[in-house]
């Protein structure tokens, strides 16, 4: 799991997905002013120090050509790391999914982030952890939900009482140990059953992801 910050403060979530790439969501960058990411990898808790934290400097930031603050169309970035990360026990690669199929809906998924946890806007100091059921992209797109604006390269869960919220935008969405998608703002709203969370998937955007890793590596 990555803390992406700006002067020391968490902003959005991101993941390891090779040793100098970092995936994150592009709408992480809208209110940077075009000031460029540190990522924080091998950490539990933003504050305390702890022995495998490490604070990389990003040599670049690619937001998806598609991306833009109108809608969550192409939701992606990435970030390439000054150096490779180190790796150990806390700082591991996560392998994406490379098969375009749709996670079968009421799987159980989980989501990470560093943020806010409550109606008051709390933003924790140590790594949240949440199990939440995939919902079908046809429930997701009713009328009464997100009408019809769920497309193939997305995909929901269930944001009954428990969901993921502001500062957790750019986290990876697991299931059966794999990222399957990327947690996406989408109506900014949380914890409201009416409102699922919306996430990019991955699968569709594996060729612009080596594309981009194959000629950033020179
Ligand atoms: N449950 C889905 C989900 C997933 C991830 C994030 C969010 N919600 C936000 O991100 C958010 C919420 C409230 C005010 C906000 N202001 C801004 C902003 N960029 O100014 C974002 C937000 C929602």
């Amino acid at each position: 799991m990555a803390s992406l910050q700006l002067d020391g403060q968490h902003i959005c979530g991101g993941f390891l997905i090779a040793k100098q790439w970092v995936l994150s969501a592009a709408h992480c960058t809208e209110e940077t002013d075009g000031k460029t990411f540190q990522v924080l990898l091998g950490a539990h808790s933003l504050t305390e120090p702890e022995p495998h934290k490490r604070l990389y400097r990003v040599r670049a930031q690619i937001p998806h050509p598609g991306s833009n603050i109108h809608n969550n169309k192409d939701d992606l970035l990435l970030l390439q790391l000054e150096e490779e990360a180190e790796l150990n026990a806390h700082v591991q690669v996560l392998p994406l999914q490379r098969e375009d199929r749709d996670v079968a809906p009421d799987t159980v998924c989980e989501v990470a982030g560093w943020g806010t946890i409550n109606h008051s806007g709390r933003r924790p100091d140590k790594l949240y952890q949440l199990e939440r059921p995939v919902l079908s992209r046809d429930v997701c797109n009713h009328r009464t939900r997100h009408d019809h604006t769920i497309t193939e390269k997305m995909m929901c869960t269930d944001s009954r009482r428990k969901d993921t919220c502001k500062g957790d935008s750019g986290g990876p969405l697991v299931c059966n140990g794999v990222a399957e998608a990327v947690v996406t703002a989408g109506s900014r709203v949380c914890g409201n059953y009416k409102k699922p969370a919306i996430y990019t998937r991955i699968a569709p955007y594996t060729a612009w992801i080596d594309g981009v890793m194959a000629a950033g590596d020179g």
